[in-house]
């Protein structure tokens, strides 16, 4: 009989344009090309679905977030790999997903520390533009805190990690046991 992996969930949270989505999808691509089949609960696809009637208010930011940290421990329970991209600015709400997840396997958390000012530079969205104008009044990292992780796993920050170490080292924290970062 062949040996089962456990399952894993791999949770990115960094500030918006940290680099989430982008990581996400080339780690996704290189376990699909291993035959890896991975559940990805990226944001803004879980708030178009799952969550489409909450906000971003603390209250709903965290129940977001426990949502997530649900549907990734049943996923892990069989076995799975889930790969998380959300801002998750709280760090109970991360913690009670890591404890949801760790019923049945491991949980890495990624902390993109990625600098607010290159976040705001990158701009993906446009977001950051719309907040400054007045446009979107509560947004992490302007007028919304964003707690950074008091236990990340790993902590990288993509203005100085090239997107292929930033795969790489999530690849070795996942699959080996990698030390605690900070
Ligand atoms: N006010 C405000 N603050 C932060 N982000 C905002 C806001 N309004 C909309 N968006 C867009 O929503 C995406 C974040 O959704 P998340 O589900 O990841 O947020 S959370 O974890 O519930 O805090 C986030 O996606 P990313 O840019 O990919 O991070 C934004 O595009
Ligand atoms: N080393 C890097 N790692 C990840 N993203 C990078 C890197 N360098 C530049 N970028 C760019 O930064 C942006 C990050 O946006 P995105 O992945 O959508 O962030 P998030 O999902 O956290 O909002 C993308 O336009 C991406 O091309």
């Amino acid at each position: 009989m062949s040996e089962k992996r456990p399952g894993v969930t791999v949770f990115l949270t960094g500030l918006s344009g940290a680099g989430k989505s982008t990581i996400t999808d080339a780690l996704v691509a290189e376990l699909a090309a291993e035959g890896r089949p991975v559940t990805v609960l990226d944001g803004d696809v879980v708030r178009a679905h799952l969550s489409s009637e909450l906000s971003f208010s603390k209250e709903h930011r965290d129940l977001n977030i426990r949502r997530i940290g649900w549907v990734a421990g049943e996923v892990v329970k069989h076995g799975g790999t889930v790969v998380v991209a959300a801002i998750a600015p709280y760090e109970a709400a991360r913690e009670e997903a890591r404890a949801l997840v760790e019923e049945h396997g491991r949980f890495v958390l990624v902390h993109l520390s990625t600098p607010l000012e290159v976040c705001e530079d990158r701009d993906v969205k446009g977001l950051y533009a719309k907040a400054r104008a007045g446009e979107i009044p509560v947004f992490t990292g302007l007028s919304d805190p964003y707690e950074p992780p008091a236990r990340a796993e790993l902590v990288i920050d993509t203005s100085v990690t090239p997107l292929a170490e930033s795969v790489a080292r999530i690849r070795s924290a996942m699959d080996g046991a990698a030390p605690p970062a900070g």
